[in-house]
């Protein structure tokens, strides 16, 4: 894959938006309005909306600067065409991803799309093989799993084994959407609009769950079992999702077990939304939002206790954005922070959520169909 060169030689990845939205507009601050927090050079060169040039050139405008003057198109199949373009980022909702996706990936385009990648593992999996066909760089953007803070309750845990074993991990991730006031064709309302507690915030508990657990070396990658329950809201079309979602997952090699709650109709009354313990006596707490954690404690059983700070001021998506640079600036197709067969084993496990919930979507149909 192609990485572009600024004036004065240096390596510079360039980014082209299939998508102008919100987390459009924060993955852009990231990646153009905080150089202080980037080890790489980026830019942005392209902006597509769906079906409009004023709303994509309205989006670029706010990222001109003089290292940077993004091109607006009115849509994907033009950006595609750009070869200024190394990467796309995908932040359209998410049953467009699987579409959009393959767009990309046909005109040959490296690619970072929004969590979560598809609504179901068989959309994910024809990505997954599709993108390995045309050797580009693909991957989920699962921006936490890039945090220094992960990769440091990983070490304490897995390495110093400050807890012990037989962990207990408990989750809270509550936010209060007002999902229930919103305009029909919300994206956090409008079933077909991909809404739904689960695939829109339950995913970061359950990830957590993962790197936490799952990837706890004594489990030795052997699968949890898995028993959920919701409480579901009913869309204007007469579609049922998901707006507070219980699961709990039971690691049986390495005795661990997780109890993790979602819920999108209330905000949280503490910022401690993880602790962990185990069979030492000690806890680990993280605190800050289950999507942008910031604080670590580790409460040693003597009753003493260590805070690690890892809070940043923007929105965070610099790690998962420099990342993206050194894997294309290193020819690797994968990022190991999120293997193609990691996000695979995410969409099977909510599907087999979703399966217990009976819920679906209607991308569900067009698969099992087929
Ligand atoms: N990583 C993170 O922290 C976050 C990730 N996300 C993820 O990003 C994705 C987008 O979320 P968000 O930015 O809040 O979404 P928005 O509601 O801002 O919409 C994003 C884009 O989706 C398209 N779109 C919007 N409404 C419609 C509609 N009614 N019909 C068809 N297309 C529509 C538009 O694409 P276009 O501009 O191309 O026309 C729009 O710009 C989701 O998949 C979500 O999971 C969301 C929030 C946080
Ligand atoms: O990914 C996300 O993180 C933060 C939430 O507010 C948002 O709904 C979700 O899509």
């Amino acid at each position: 894959m192609a990485i572009g060169k600024t004036s004065t030689n240096v390596p510079v990845l360039r980014w082209g938006f299939l998508g102008a939205g919100n987390i459009a507009t924060d993955f852009a601050n990231d990646l153009i309005k905080a150089p202080q927090y980037h080890k790489h050079q980026h830019a942005l060169v392209a902006v597509a909306t769906q079906n409009s040039r004023e709303r994509a050139a309205a989006f670029a405008e706010r990222y001109k600067n003089e290292n940077s003057s993004p091109k607006a198109y009115g849509s994907y199949e033009e950006l595609l065409q750009d070869n200024n373009v190394d990467i796309v980022y995908i932040s359209n909702h998410h049953p467009q991803h699987y579409g959009t996706v393959k767009l990309a990936l046909h005109a040959g385009k490296g690619v970072l799309c929004e969590k979560p990648l598809t609504i179901n593992y068989p959309e994910s999996l024809e990505l997954v093989k599709l993108a390995r066909e045309k050797k580009v760089f693909f991957a989920e953007g699962f921006w936490i799993r890039f945090f220094p803070i992960v990769k440091k309750a990983q070490q304490l845990l897995h390495e110093e084994r400050v807890c012990g074993k037989n962990l207990r991990l408990f989750i809270d991730f509550c936010q209060d959407s007002k999902f229930r006031e919103l305009p029909k064709d919300s994206r956090m309302l409008n079933v077909s609009l991909g809404a739904g507690v689960l695939l829109d915030m339950g995913v970061y508990p359950l990830t957590w769950s993962q790197v936490l657990l799952f990837d706890d070396p004594i489990n030795q990658k052997n699968d949890p079992t898995v028993s959920s329950n919701a409480l579901t809201f009913t869309d204007h079309n007469g579609d049922v999702g998901d707006y507070s979602t219980a699961v709990t997952l039971v690691f049986p090699k390495s005795q661990a077990i997780a109890v993790l709650c979602t819920s999108m109709d209330r905000d949280p009354v503490t910022q401690d939304f993880l602790r962990i313990d185990g069979d030492s006596g000690a806890q680990l707490i993280i605190s800050g939002k289950c999507f942008r954690p910031q604080i670590l404690t580790l409460k040693r059983p003597d009753g003493k206790s260590e805070t690690m700070d890892f809070s940043f001021d923007a929105t965070g998506f610099f790690y998962e954005q420099d990342a993206v640079f050194e894997y294309i600036m290193n020819d690797l197709n994968e990022a190991s922070e999120i293997p193609h067969a990691e996000t695979l084993r995410m969409m099977r496990l909510t599907d087999q959520i979703r399966h217990q919930l009976k819920i679906s979507y209607p991308a569900d149909i067009q698969f099992t169909t087929n």
